[in-house]
């Protein structure tokens, strides 16, 4: 049992078998809303997915009184509950119940003699006999995969070790072989809850419903393939417990944004602001082979909402950039390319505005380090660091000695930026993303955005937060310096370090889904795309 569990059940005495009724009364429930989006994408109704407001009359309600619980023409579906024999089964076993009230037809498919179940999982074993729910045991029945319209994965959850073995291998083999929607109890049964490792075979899930809290092993690949989307739901273990065990990843959703980081998510203006009310956010970056990066860059923090944004450049480069985004002022920052004294420069032109982003197309040059050095110990204000200057950081082998920042700072790896500044390889890096973000972000007394898909954003207080939002589209030239300028933007109107990275991220990822969606291939999106998504 997992110490959070244990801790809930026998320090707070909230009955093991009350969590077990939660668990799967939430399973049930999004088993029933994956069945109404299943529809609703089948029929083209425009309701689309998460809706779980039907106005009145819209339903027939098969139960009366709990949306949640209700679907129309239940008698269509047909779910086939595995269930394996620790708590997970039991999880399963309660969810047969809760989908049998709603009117649906549910076989119970036990991996084991069900007369091995044990404790609360048999309990439940009895409340689904009394109950009447078919049953059928792997080995002894033959189970018919192709007659069933979905199937829920309760097979193994946090207790399972190893590569599932004899029935409960076969049973995920023929779940994923079927072709069915699965979706899983807590974790797709077969992967490695703590690492994301997906042993073979390992389920593969539509949807997750992740209880309690995040598990580390949803939220990097390969085990988020595997996962599906994920949802994670309470289950009645106290919010104190959980602060107390170090719960400390989070998915990033719309709802941890508002309450566990306090970002305005509706980015309410005021009616009476005016351009100076949302910030001033100082680009440094592009170079000669590189403009683009600083174009984007400085448009993306423009759509965020950041007021004013100035474009501090090489001189050369200000008559081809000049016009080529009309609401971008442009400064030159120095005569010829960039150069270690520069660094006054853009100092200078920082008086007055509120937010340096500085990185995307710089290139390198000869006394870079210091450059970096001395805007991270005179800029005053909040700071996002991109790209070369990220690189410029991992070469400078005095790190510690820089004087340390009182505003707050921003850092964007993408994962090879991580390895050059963790001393790492890329591999290494991808192996344990959360646990390595949340380590450097805390040492460093910085915000940490580790990009790639199911990016990353850790605070320096050792919360990660884990972003679902984004395409495969968006691995293009500039989308990263996009997503620079969006949390420059959003650090501009007055948001904290972690507020501007873990919202910045999530807008940013959704404008990539919209824009992808926009185009007749994702493969086709360009960066400049996911900024007039924004
Ligand atoms: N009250 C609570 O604590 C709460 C718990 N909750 C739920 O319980 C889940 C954890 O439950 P759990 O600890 O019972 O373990 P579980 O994942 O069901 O599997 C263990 C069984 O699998 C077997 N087995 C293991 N490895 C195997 C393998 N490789 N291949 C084959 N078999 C393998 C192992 O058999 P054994 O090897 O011991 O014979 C044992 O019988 C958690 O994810 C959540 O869903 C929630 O309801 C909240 C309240
Ligand atoms: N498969 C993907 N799913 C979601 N987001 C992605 C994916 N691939 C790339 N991205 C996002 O696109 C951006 C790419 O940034 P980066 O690698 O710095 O590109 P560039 O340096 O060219 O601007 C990051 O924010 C990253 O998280
Ligand atoms: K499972």
């Amino acid at each position: 049992m997992r110490e959070l569990d244990r801790r809930t059940i026998e320090e707070v005495g909230i009955p093991a078998v009350a969590l077990m009724e939660n668990v799967g009364r939430a399973i049930a429930e999004e088993v029933i809303r994956w069945c109404r989006e299943r529809r609703d994408v089948s029929s083209g109704s425009r309701q689309g997915a998460g809706s779980q407001s039907e106005s009145p009359g819209d339903l027939v309600p098969a139960v009366q009184g709990d949306a949640a619980l209700r679907l129309e023409e239940p008698e269509r579906e047909h779910w086939l509950v595995l269930a394996g024999k620790g708590n997970n089964g039991g999880d399963g076993l309660v969810a047969a119940r809760y989908l049998r009230e709603a009117g649906m037809r549910v076989t119970i498919v036990y991996a084991v003699e069900p007369g091995s179940l044990t404790g609360e999982a048999a309990l439940q074993r009895e409340a689904a006999r009394a109950l009447g729910i078919p049953v059928l045991v792997h080995g002894e029945d033959d189970v018919d995969f192709t007659a069933c319209t979905g199937i829920v994965d309760a097979l193994l959850g946090t207790g399972s070790r190893g590569a599932p073995r004899g029935a409960y291998a076969e049973l995920i083999a023929a779940a994923n072989g079927s072709g069915r929607d699965i979706v899983s109890a807590d974790i797709p049964s077969g992967l490695d809850a703590d690492t994301g490792a997906v042993h073979d075979p390992c389920i593969r899930a539509r949807r997750t419903v992740c209880l309690a809290f995040l598990k580390r092993g949803l939220a990097q690949f390969p085990g988020a393939e595997a996962a599906g989307e994920i949802v994670v739901r309470a289950i009645g273990i106290p919010a104190l417990l959980c602060a107390q065990q170090n719960v400390s990843t989070f998915l990033l959703t719309e709802e941890v944004l508002r309450t566990r980081l306090g970002v305005d998510t509706a980015r309410r203006r005021s009616p009476d602001g005016h351009k100076g009310t949302y910030g001033h956010v100082l680009v440094a970056a592009g170079s000669l082979p590189m403009s683009g990066a600083g174009l984007l860059c400085s448009r993306a923090a423009l759509r965020a909402g950041s007021g004013l944004v100035t474009w501090a450049l090489p001189g050369p480069l200000l008559p081809p950039m000049a016009g080529a985004a009309p609401e971008v002022m442009l400064a030159s920052a120095t005569a010829a390319d960039w150069h270690e004294a520069s660094a006054a420069r853009v100092l200078e032109l920082l008086a007055g505005r509120d937010v340096l982003a500085v990185g995307p197309g710089l290139g390198r040059f000869e006394g870079d380090g210091r450059w970096l050095r001395t805007l991270w110990e005179e800029a005053a204000c909040p700071m996002v660091v991109d790209a070369d200057a990220l690189n410029m950081l991992a070469a400078s082998d005095d790190l510690d000695a820089w004087k340390p920042r009182q505003a707050d700072t921003v850092l964007t790896p993408h994962p090879g930026e991580m390895a050059r500044l963790a001393g790492l390889s890329t591999a290494e890096v991808q192996r344990d993303r959360i646990r390595l973000a949340s380590e450097y972000a805390k040492a460093h007394r910085v915000t940490l955005v580790l990009k790639g898909a199911r990016t990353v954003i850790a605070t320096p207080d050792g919360d990660a937060f884990v972003n679902a939002t984004g395409s495969p589209g968006m691995a293009t030239g500039g989308a990263g310096d996009v997503l620079t300028g969006i949390i420059a933007g959003l650090l501009a109107q007055g948001a904290s370090g972690p507020q501007a990275a873990a919202f910045g991220v999530y807008l940013h990822g959704l404008a990539g889904e919209a824009a992808a969606r926009r185009r007749a291939h994702p493969a086709s999106l360009v960066a400049g795309d996911i900024i007039e998504a924004l």
